[in-house]
């Protein structure tokens, strides 16, 4: 059988925290914080028996209880102990919880800043204003993009900065829960999702995509972007999604080289197919998978399909192009 040209390990919402389980807001799944770790080293191990050439953390990689608990430079220590086993390039997308644990100056100067792993020649620097999206190709004929889900937020941002002001005004207009903002402002519907865990992609990012994307349509290259908030509702009904999320498939819809959306956020999971013909998949996150179970994938790019191989939770899925 043909070598694939590339292969990477996927992996979401890993949510450490050195505390008992516990569960999700609405009570109606377990979380495993201690045992995530546990799930993270199998992934590792299994990744390292593939030979991946890199790993995509999808976000939330420790939980916000860590912040409370004083714990949260001892938790990162924990994880990154076990991704360093790796021993390849680990890109670290950054998820609400990485903002419940640090200020987004102190992620730039943390290891969860991975945009200078890129290498000069490939790697583009971050762009302005502080937001942590940056690309490379890991192959030639690819390209990936990882995206600033909370550069509008509440969370990421500043008070005083304009940033923050601005994305105060896009979730106030349309949540009124100003006691508690991470209450959604109606039950069904889109409109759920202007929640303060959620957030958004400014102007600047989206014109900085449109971009690099651009260029890879002349390149003739597939691109993989990968963010902590989905942007496709694939479920009927989705909290976990992008403020913006219709201005960002409206980015993608327009390139032809934009072959699929990885994202992390809703533990669930999700696949679906957009009208482009992009392929939305987010990742079920580790945070709420059993002892016994697992929620990893290991993805293998050749010249004409992406076969993704899932472990535990998440399924297999290939994505066939031409
Ligand atoms: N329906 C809700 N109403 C009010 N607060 C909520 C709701 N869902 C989540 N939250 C709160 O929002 C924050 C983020 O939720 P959480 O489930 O921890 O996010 P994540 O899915 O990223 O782990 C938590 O403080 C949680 O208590």
């Amino acid at each position: 059988m043909e070598d694939p040209v590339f292969t990477f390990g996927l992996i979401a919402d890993v949510q450490y925290a050195d505390i008992e389980d516990g569960e999700n807001y609405l009570r109606t799944r377990r979380r495993y914080y201690r045992g995530s770790a546990d799930l993270l080293r199998d992934a590792v191990l299994q990744w390292r028996r593939e030979r991946v050439q890199c790993v995509v953390q999808l976000g939330d990689i420790i939980d916000g209880h860590n912040r409370r608990r004083d714990a949260s430079d001892r938790a990162l220590d924990t994880v990154m102990a076990e991704l360093d086993a790796c021993s390849v390039d680990v890109h670290h997308v950054w998820g609400n919880h990485e903002f419940y644990n640090f200020s987004r100056p102190s992620l730039l100067s943390s290891r969860l800043n991975s945009a200078q792993r890129t290498g000069t020649d490939t790697g583009s620097d971050l762009i302005g204003d502080d937001i942590y999206a940056y690309e490379f190709s890991p192959a030639p004929n690819f390209r990936f993009v990882l995206l600033d889900a909370y550069d509008l937020s509440v969370i990421g941002r500043e008070e005083e900065s304009e940033k923050h002001t601005h994305s105060w005004r896009i979730l106030t207009q349309h949540n009124h829960n100003l006691q508690d903002l991470n209450q959604p402002p109606v039950s069904v519907g889109l409109e759920q999702r202007f929640v303060k865990f959620n957030g958004g992609f400014s102007e600047q990012q989206l014109q900085w995509l449109d971009a690099v994307l651009t260029l890879s349509d002349h390149k003739q290259e597939r691109v993989l972007i990968f963010s902590h908030l989905p942007v496709h509702p694939c479920a009927a009904d989705p909290i976990c999604l992008a403020w913006n999320h219709e201005a960002v498939l409206s980015v993608l819809r327009s390139h032809q080289s934009v072959l699929c959306f990885i994202a992390g956020h809703d533990h669930d999971g999700g696949r679906c197919t957009d009208s482009s013909g992009a392929q939305h998949i987010t990742l079920e996150g580790v945070i709420e998978t059993p002892p016994h179970s697992h929620a990893f994938a290991t993805a293998y790019l050749y010249e004409d399909r992406m076969v993704m191989k899932g472990r535990g939770r998440v399924e297999d899925l290939t994505i066939t192009y031409s």
